[in-house]
């Protein structure tokens, strides 16, 4: 059985301030039952995980990159988001895709060092509006898959999220149909490089406008065990009503 995740994403929002909003969803969600998650950026990190030390919440970087060490000026590794207290990290969102360029192997990269030093990996994938436009959402997520998740990968140490480039902060939001087309062919994806058992423990996020408004409706869509919230994640008021509805899916 898979535990469902409401991951928020704060991309580059939040300051100090801003890790009230962290208490104040603990204080609502003292025991979800599902597991909560916040990424908020990566000088915040320390700060909020020892604010949620011993509750229901957990912390995650936005990214990290491939090596432990190095002259990579800005970066910051895997194993430094781990001692800083995160126990998840975000790698190969579309927005460092598109604004580092990074590669299907890069995010492949990311994910192992990741893995390595025993965090999460929530590795995204998501088709342009041009790609489903022209009918190649599914041939570019297959793609980006098999371009991306590593060998190691197990339901303990990945997690998949599925976001559509095109519904990130746009309010648009794919039909449930497509939704539900995407992660059923995940899963597939998953099943026929790692088998029925180890496919079957990854969790699936969907990721693109989740909102109070939606979550409901999108966490009964075959194989989502949760999302992958952005602008809706940055005030408790806004994510505990997902929280709620990923409690009660
Ligand atoms: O990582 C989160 C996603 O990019 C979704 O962002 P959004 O909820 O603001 O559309």
């Amino acid at each position: 059985m898979r535990r469902k995740l409401a991951a928020g994403n704060w991309k580059m929002n939040g300051t100090g301030a801003a890790l009230s909003e962290l208490s104040a969803l603990i204080a609502v969600h003292p025991h979800p039952s599902c597991e909560m998650l916040i990424c908020p950026p990566a000088p915040l990190i320390h700060r909020a995980a020892a604010l949620v030390q011993g509750s229901a919440l957990a912390i995650g970087g936005q990214d990290c990159h491939a090596n432990e060490t190095g002259a990579h000026t800005g970066d910051v590794s895997a194993a430094m988001l781990a001692e800083a207290g995160a126990t998840h990290v975000i790698v190969g969102h579309s927005e460092r895709r598109e604004d580092h360029g990074e590669s299907d192997a890069q995010v492949c990269a990311k994910a192992q060092a990741a893995i390595a030093a025993d965090l999460v990996a929530i590795i995204c994938v998501g088709e342009s509006l041009a790609q489903r436009e022209g009918g190649q959402t599914l041939q570019v997520i297959g793609a980006q898959l098999a371009g991306s998740v590593p060998e190691q990968a197990t339901g303990a140490n990945t997690v998949i999220a599925y976001e559509p480039i095109w519904a990130i902060g746009t309010g648009k939001v794919p039909t449930l149909a497509e939704i539900a087309e995407v992660h059923d062919f995940i899963r597939a994806e998953l099943t026929a490089r790692f088998g029925a058992e180890r496919a079957g423990a990854v969790r699936l996020l969907y990721g693109g406008s989740v909102k109070p408004s939606n979550a409901a409706e999108i966490f009964a869509v075959s194989n989502v065990d949760g999302a992958l919230v952005g602008g809706a994640s940055l005030k408790a008021t806004d994510f505990s009503p997902i929280v709620a509805a990923l409690n009660a899916a």
